[in-house]
């Protein structure tokens, strides 16, 4: 097997996986909670995430609490969270204003997406992960659009990688091209970068 077949297998194999865990709703509730308590020490008002697909944990229940709890904070600048969508000629991502209840449509891949709001600059990125690994590499469908949008953003976002414990790779290898993330959260806790302790 080559490199991208391999790549493939693994992604198969760790999507099937999600799909079926028994105690999702138990561990997407403890990650829910790994976010909130990392996000009190981030300064963000734009923070990008993403509309879950395949058995992906969902980051927008906390997103939106993050965003009434700036509210009540009564912060001058409102909290917003924006979704990915696909530039097709450059093949890369950009972020549109989302809310609940926002008016939505279908991307080429069948992910729902803002329809028509306004493109924001997200200064956090939540990235989903099919896989993940030590360094804050990254296994996601093979499109490439997170690597491409990171090697082209400017400045670029701070990235937090969101997966669960299963996803985690001990053996993975990353390519030139991938980008890796700044830290990863499962629902374990910050698993990425790792703390030595003091
Ligand atoms: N929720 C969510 N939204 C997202 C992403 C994501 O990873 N998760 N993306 C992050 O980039 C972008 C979409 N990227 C995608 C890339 C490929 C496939 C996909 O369905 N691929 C095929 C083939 C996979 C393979 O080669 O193994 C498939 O799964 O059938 C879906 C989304 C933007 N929106
Ligand atoms: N900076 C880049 N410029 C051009 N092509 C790129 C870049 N980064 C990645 N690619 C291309 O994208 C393809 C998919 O990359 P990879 O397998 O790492 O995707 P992935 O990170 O799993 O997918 P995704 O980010 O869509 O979830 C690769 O074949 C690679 O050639």
């Amino acid at each position: 097997m080559d490199r991208s077949e391999e790549k493939r297998a693994l992604r198969q194999r760790l999507v099937e996986q999600r799909l079926k865990m028994p105690d999702r709703l138990r561990r997407a509730d403890l990650l829910q909670q790994v976010m909130r308590i990392w996000l009190v020490g981030r300064s963000d008002t734009v923070i990008g995430a993403y509309w879950p697909i395949k058995g992906e944990f969902d980051p927008l229940p906390a997103l939106h609490r993050w965003k009434e709890d700036g509210e009540l904070l009564d912060e001058p600048q409102l909290r917003r969270i924006a979704l990915p969508v696909i530039d097709k000629v450059h093949q890369t991502l950009k972020f549109h204003a989302w809310f609940p209840g926002c008016p939505m449509e279908e991307d080429a891949f069948g992910i729902p997406k803002p329809k028509d709001t306004e493109i924001v600059v997200p200064t956090l990125l939540f990235v989903p992960c099919v896989g993940y690994a030590v360094g804050g590499y990254r296994l996601g469908y093979g499109g490439g659009f997170y690597d491409r949008t990171l090697a082209q953003l400017q400045p670029r976002p701070f990235t937090a990688g969101l997966g669960f414990a299963a996803g985690f790779l001990p053996e993975f290898e990353p390519e030139a091209h991938d980008v890796p993330l700044d830290a990863i959260l499962n629902e374990l806790g910050v698993v990425w970068p790792i703390s030595l302790g003091d």
